[in-house]
C-alpha cells in the first residue's frame, strides 16, 4: 500500500517513543517530524505544513494529570484552530481523554499502542479532517448563496394565511420540530423559509433536501454522508446533509417519501443527535432544527404502518397546515397582480393590470396546482398577451382571454372513459394520465409510478410539470 500523503508531528518528551513512532508512522506517512519540547510547537506549526498532531498528555516527569497535555491541545488549536490532534495516554484514562475530545481532540491511543490500531487511529483522523473541511467549504458556500437569498415574498390576507402566519410568528423562535402539511404547489416552501428567517438560526444555514426528487438508493447517503468504499461509487468521504446543517435548520421536504427503514435510522439520530455516516461506525454530532413537509397524508400512512409513528409524533411537535389555494379565494387577486408584476419585470415588458372579468374567471378555477399552477398561468399569460413583445403600445390590462386554463378541469372519468381524447394532444394526454393515476390511487406516488411505467422521480417531474 502506498503512503499517505499527510505530514505528521509527534510532540513527547520521551525520547524512545518518539524514536519507536517514527521508525514505524514513516513507513506510512509522507513526513514525520519529532518535538521534546512542546515549548516549541509554535515554531514549528508556522514553519512546516503539518496535517495531524500526535500529542502525549504527561510531559513534567512524575505526573500523570494530563493537564499538560490538555495546555498544548489549546496552544495547538489556537494557532491552527481545525488541526487534527491525537493525544497519546498511558494511562488510560477515559474521563481526561473525553475531556480531551471535549476540548477538540480529535482521538486518543493508549500507551503502549499496538502498531495498527496507532494506523488505524491516525488515518480515520485525517479522513474526519477531510470531511470536516468538506463541510465547512459547502457550509460557507451555502451561507454565501442564503445570504443572496432574500426573504421570500408571503402574499395574501385571507384569513386562513394570515392564521398560518401567526402560527409561524409563535413557533419560530422556538427549537421545536415542525411539520408543514399541504398540496403541491401551496406554499410549503415558503412557509419553512419564513420560520427560517425569522428563527434564532436565521443567521446559520438552512438546507433544503427534496426527498422526492432524489432516488431512493441515494437517500441515506444523501441525508447522513458516507466513507470512502462504503458502496461502488463512493470514492471519496461525503459529508451528508444532517451534518452540513449543523449549526442551522434542515429542511426535509416530502418526508412521506422516507422508506420505512430509513424512517428507523432518523429516528435514532433525531433521539441521539449524532449521525454515522454509511460504512463508518463513526459518530458525529449535530445539531439541526428540523422542518419537515409533505403532501401525502401523513397520518393515513401511520394508520396503514408506511410511517412510522414514533417518528411522526417526533417531527410533528408543531404541525401547520397550509391550505389550498381553492379554500382561500380571496388571495388570488392579489398573488395574480403580484405575479403579473413579477413577470413583466422579469421579461422587460411594460407593467400591467389584471382585469376584473380576468380576476372573476381565475377565482372561479379550482387551481388543482394551487400557487405554483397560478404563477405559471400568470407567467403565460405575461408572455403570450397581444401587446407583450412586439406590440410594446399596451392597453396596460390583462383580459381573461390572456389566461389560458386547463380544459381538463372538472374532468369526469366517466366523460373521459367514454372518449378519453378529445383531442391528440400528446402533452396534454400525458397531463391527463397522471392526474388519473394519482386520483385512482389516491395521490400514492410509488402506485401511480408503477402504474404508469415511470420511476417515481419522473412522476415528481411530471407532478411539477403540470401543475397537479
Ligand atoms: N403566499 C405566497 N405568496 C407568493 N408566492 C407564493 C406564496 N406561496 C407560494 N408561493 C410561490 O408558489 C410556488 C410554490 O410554492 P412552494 O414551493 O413553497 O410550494 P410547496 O407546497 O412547497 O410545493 P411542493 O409540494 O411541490 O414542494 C413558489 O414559486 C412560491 O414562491
Amino acid at each position: 500500500m502506498g503512503k499517505n500523503n499527510a505530514s505528521i508531528l509527534i510532540v513527547d518528551d520521551d525520547q524512545d517513543i518518539l524514536f519507536t513512532a517514527d521508525m514505524f508512522l514513516k513507513r506510512h506517512f509522507a513526513q514525520i517530524h519529532t518535538l521534546e519540547d512542546p515549548n516549541n510547537i509554535e515554531k514549528i506549526l508556522s514553519t512546516s505544513s503539518i496535517d495531524l498532531v500526535l500529542l502525549d498528555m504527561n510531559f513534567a516527569l512524575g505526573l500523570n494529570t494530563g493537564a499538560e497535555g490538555l495546555h498544548w491541545l489549546q496552544r495547538i488549536l489556537s494557532i491552527v484552530p481545525d488541526m487534527v490532534v491525537v493525544l497519546m495516554t498511558a494511562y488510560g484514562d477515559v474521563g481526561l481523554s473525553v475531556e480531551a475530545i471535549k476540548q477538540g481532540a480529535t482521538d486518543f491511543v493508549l500507551k503502549p499502542w499496538k502498531n495498527e490500531k496507532l494506523l488505524a487511529t491516525l488515518n480515520s483522523a485525517l479522513l474526519l479532517s477531510d470531511s470536516r473541511k468538506q463541510v465547512s467549504t459547502l457550509t460557507i458556500s451555502q451561507q454565501a448563496l442564503q445570504k443572496e437569498k432574500a426573504v421570500p415574498d408571503v402574499i395574501g390576507q385571507s384569513s386562513a394565511l394570515q392564521h398560518i402566519l401567526k402560527q409561524v410568528e409563535k413557533v419560530a423562535k422556538t427549537e421545536a420540530n415542525i411539520l408543514i402539511l399541504g398540496e403541491n404547489g401551496v406554499g410549503k416552501d415558503v412557509i419553512a423559509q419564513q420560520i427560517y428567517h425569522q428563527s434564532h438560526r436565521a443567521d446559520s444555514i438552512m438546507l433544503s433536501v427534496d426527498l422526492g426528487a432524489i432516488p431512493e438508493s441515494l437517500f441515506e447517503s444523501e441525508l447522513f454522508g458516507h466513507v470512502k468504499g462504503a458502496f461502488t461509487d463512493a470514492h471519496s468521504d461525503r459529508a451528508g446533509r444532517f451534518q452540513a446543517a449543523s449549526g442551522g435548520t434542515l429542511f426535509l421536504d416530502e418526508i412521506g417519501n422516507l422508506p420505512i427503514h430509513l424512517q428507523a435510522k432518523l429516528l435514532r439520530v433525531l433521539e441521539q443527535k449524532c449521525v454515522s455516516p454509511v460504512g463508518s461506525d463513526k459518530i458525529i454530532p449535530v445539531d439541526v432544527r428540523l422542518i419537515c413537509a409533505t403532501n401525502s397524508k401523513l397520518k393515513k400512512l401511520v394508520d396503514d404502518g408506511k410511517f412510522r409513528a414514533d417518528l411522526y409524533y417526533r417531527i410533528n411537535t408543531i404541525e401547520l397546515s397550509v391550505p389550498p389555494l381553492r379554500e382561500r379565494a380571496e388571495d388570488i387577486s392579489l398573488l395574480v397582480e403580484y405575479f403579473a408584476q413579477r413577470y413583466c419585470k422579469k421579461y422587460q415588458l411594460n407593467q400591467k393590470r389584471v382585469s376584473a372579468s380576468a380576476i372573476a374567471k381565475l377565482e372561479a378555477y379550482d387551481w388543482p396546482g394551487n400557487i405554483r399552477e397560478l404563477a405559471h398561468t400568470v407567467e403565460r399569460a405575461v408572455i403570450m398577451s397581444d401587446d407583450s413583445f412586439e406590440h410594446q403600445s399596451n392597453h396596460g390590462f390583462l383580459s381573461a382571454q390572456d389566461f389560458i386554463l386547463p380544459q381538463t378541469n372538472n374532468i369526469e372519468y366517466t366523460d373521459r372513459q367514454a372518449n378519453p381524447f378529445n383531442d391528440c394532444n400528446l402533452e396534454r394526454i400525458e397531463g391527463l394520465a397522471v392526474k388519473y393515476a394519482l386520483e385512482k390511487h389516491e395521490g400514492n406516488i410509488s402506485q401511480s409510478a408503477k402504474e404508469l411505467g415511470i420511476t417515481r422521480t419522473s412522476l415528481y417531474r411530471r407532478i411539477k410539470k403540470f401543475g397537479l
